[in-house]
């Protein structure tokens, strides 16, 4: 479901070595992958390979039988908000927005990800409720101001905007740094368990490998390159 092959991609052109280099990497549909790797590694730089923000320097990405690099960026865009669901490390939510707002933006852009949210719900305000429920945010808390929210609970927020219209990929940049152990296993669990729902295939990243063994699936991109 998703491939690289012979990867590589340096952030400009006269570089002398690429930032990444990868061979070859396949991730099966449903996998839970934790990709880690130390600061500087490259982790954000495969993601936004993955999510068709950058564009590989050669070879070739290619997810749900597309290959990125033959679309022009407003195709990738496209494909991106269809397929992908993303968290970011800083969550990017808009703050003068309630966490409803906020998750119905994640699909937007997307007619295919409404349609599919439509399918589960009558309405997408109930289906970003349905979703923020899931993901463990009371309802007492869905119409507030985002910025109001705890840490945790925006992290919530920012997940349920990923799963809305039910993306094959969720992606997700180090989304728990901010939380104690407990929650972020806790928030791991509700990602798990929501990927599985919807046959999700999602990867993780973050440097802290003390996450590994909850992932039925692990990536260190250092080997990963050192392995050509
Ligand atoms: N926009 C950019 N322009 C040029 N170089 C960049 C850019 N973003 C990242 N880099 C470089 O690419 C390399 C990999 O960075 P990247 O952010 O992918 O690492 P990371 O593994 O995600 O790190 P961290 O765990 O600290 O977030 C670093 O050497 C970084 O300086």
């Amino acid at each position: 479901m998703i491939s690289l092959n012979n990867v590589t991609f340096k952030w400009h052109k006269n570089d002398k070595t690429p930032t990444l280099t990868i061979s070859k990497l396949n991730i099966e549909k449903g996998q839970h992958v934790f990709l880690h790797g130390p600061s500087g590694s490259g982790k954000s730089t495969l993601l936004a390979l993955l999510a068709g923000i950058n564009e590989a320097t050669s070879g070739n990405v290619t997810l749900l039988n597309q290959t990125l690099n033959t679309l022009s960026n407003t195709q990738r865009d496209v494909f991106r908000a269809d397929h992908i669901g993303i968290i970011f490390q800083n969550f990017n939510l808009l703050p003068y927005l309630s966490p409803i707002e906020n998750v119905i933006l994640g699909c937007q852009f997307s007619k295919k990800r409404q349609q599919k949210a439509l399918s589960h719900s009558e309405t997408l305000n109930n289906e970003a409720t349905r979703l923020l429920n899931s993901l463990g945010l009371t309802e007492q808390y869905h119409n507030k101001n985002v910025a109001e929210l705890s840490i945790g609970q925006q992290q919530r927020v920012a997940a349920a905007r990923a799963f809305i219209g039910n993306p094959e990929i969720i992606i997700a940049d180090e989304p728990t740094s901010a939380l104690d152990t407990q929650n972020r296993e806790s928030f791991i669990n509700l990602l798990f368990e929501q990927a599985s729902k919807t046959n999700s295939t999602l990867i993780f990243v973050s440097h802290d490998e003390n996450l590994k063994p909850l992932f039925n699936r692990s990536i260190d991109l250092v080997s990963l390159q050192e392995a050509l």
